[in-house]
């Protein structure tokens, strides 16, 4: 249904005397009205509206001056009303909260659009997005804003856009953590460390005091493994294990590598593991995984390619393409987070698995605990997912993992002062990259 097909008659009330409560979506089962933020300032009027005459009342919206420490509905989306009769009938799930971090970043030029569409949580789900930037960011954001009210999406039911953590997170139930300064030239991976380590901690903080005890967080900035463990320890009140770092890009990467070799179709490629971290120590496991059912090694006879070429093009691939493209993955990026998402809400494959940056407490593979590792995961669809059990190793395999372990270990005592375990020391093994360094 377009909001401009809508007729709708509209009444101004100050946000001190609305009695709607902030959480949209209890408001939402309900009454199946398209819902709103109300503004949080006596400063602009908010504009409730219901479906009544053939008037539209204009919505006001919000001014990048307006956004000082607030997260505000944008534009069309700061009205309610009724739904037509026919979409009322349509048996819709309770609207979610989603956060995004970096939105107005090139990954989430892509990845908006398609939470919006449905294509992430699916065509019965509406979705908040609840937007954040910064004030370098603000106008861009609104930006996006602005292009997301024109797609006119049907399922997209509230945006709202924010420079505050504290505000944006409110309620969020998925919080998809992207923003991050870009490493420069001559950056040392310490100083990334420390600076994004800041903004991780910070956004921590934020989740813990204002999101759903239960959301689930998907840390993309980076360096993103140890980012999610910034984050996690900054957020006590939330389970640990709802805390993931994306390797699903290298997942990807993996297994189009092996299709590519063996000449088969990418969906032919099952079981790939990423172990460790999203660095060029990550470990792509030729070992586990399978091609038509069958170990790589039996379909893909040249070893020695395995060990040495398509290792190294996985850990590398983010940077050939900064080469060719001139800036790092972000389509690509984008559709690697859906399908982080989408593997965490839906059962997976029976004999498959996943990769995620969990984290390692409990791991029955021996890898130190108190980091965030890329492992072999399984989900119900619940959200939630336990770790693989049924996996092989051998002196390779672990040798690598061993590798990306220590670099880990190091990039922890690097930012103990960030999670609350003392002071920094950066004792880096070398100073290793992210995929997208060359
Ligand atoms: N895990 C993975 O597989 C991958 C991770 N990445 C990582 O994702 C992150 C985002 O990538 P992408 O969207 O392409 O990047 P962009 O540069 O397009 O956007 C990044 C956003 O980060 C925010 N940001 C936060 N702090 C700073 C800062 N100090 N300086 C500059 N920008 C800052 C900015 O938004 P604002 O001003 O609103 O805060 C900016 O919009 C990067 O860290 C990148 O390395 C990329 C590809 C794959
Ligand atoms: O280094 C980067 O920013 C890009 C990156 O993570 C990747 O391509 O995997």
């Amino acid at each position: 249904m377009a909001v401009a097909e809508l007729s709708t008659s509209c009444t101004k009330t100050h946000s001190s005397q609305l009695s709607l409560s902030s959480s949209s979506s209890s408001r939402f089962s309900h009454h199946f009205r398209r819902s709103f933020r109300p503004l949080p300032t006596t400063r602009n009027p908010t504009i409730s509206c219901s479906v009544a005459s053939d008037q539209v009342q204009t919505p006001i919206p919000v001014q990048a001056q307006d956004l000082k420490g607030k997260s505000e509905c944008y534009g069309v989306f700061c009205l309610t009303y009724d739904l037509q009769a026919e979409e009322e009938t349509k048996s819709w799930k309770k609207l979610i909260n989603i956060a995004v971090s970096g939105a107005a970043g090139m990954i989430s030029n892509h990845l908006l659009f398609k939470i919006a569409s449905g294509e992430v949580f699916g065509p019965n789900q509406p979705v908040a997005l609840k937007l954040l930037g910064s004030e370098r960011s603000i106008q861009a954001l609104e930006g996006v804003a602005m292009e997301l009210e024109d797609s006119l999406f049907p399922l997209l039911r509230e945006v709202s856009i924010g420079i505050n953590p504290y505000e944006v997170f409110q309620d969020a139930e998925w919080a998809l953590l992207i923003g991050a300064k870009p490493r420069g030239p001559g950056m040392e991976r310490a100083d990334l460390l420390d600076i994004n380590g800041q903004i991780f901690a910070e956004q921590g903080k934020a989740l813990n005091a204002s999101a759903s005890p239960n959301v689930k967080v998907i840390v993309v900035g980076n360096p993103c493994n140890t980012n999610a463990l910034i984050c996690m320890k900054n957020a006590p009140k939330i389970p640990a294990k709802n805390f993931h770092a994306l390797t699903r890009l290298d997942e990807n990467r993996a297994k189009c590598q092996l299709a590519l070799k063996a000449g088969v179709f990418y969906d032919q490629v099952s079981n790939m593991t990423i172990w460790g971290n999203h660095s060029t120590t990550q470990v792509p496991d030729f070992l586990n995984a399978r091609i038509k059912g069958l170990p790589v090694k039996e379909v893909i006879k040249d070893h020695k390619w395995l060990e040495e070429e398509f290792t190294e093009k996985v850990q590398k691939r983010g940077g050939v393409l900064i080469k060719k493209w001139g800036r790092s993955s972000a389509a690509s990026t984008a559709v690697s987070i859906v399908d982080a998402i989408r593997s965490l809400i839906t059962p997976t494959p029976e004999g498959d698995w996943f990769s995620s940056g969990v984290y390692t407490n409990g791991n029955p593979y021996g890898i130190a605990e108190d980091i965030v590792f890329s492992m072999p995961c399984r989900s119900k669809g619940d959200g939630d997912y336990v770790l693989v059990k049924d996996v092989i190793f051998d002196d390779y395999l672990l040798k690598r993992i061993k590798k990306s372990e220590a670099e880990l270990l190091a990039e922890k005592r690097c930012v103990a002062h960030l999670t609350g375990e003392g002071i920094g020391f950066c004792d880096l093994p070398e100073d290793t990259m992210l995929p997208g360094e060359m």
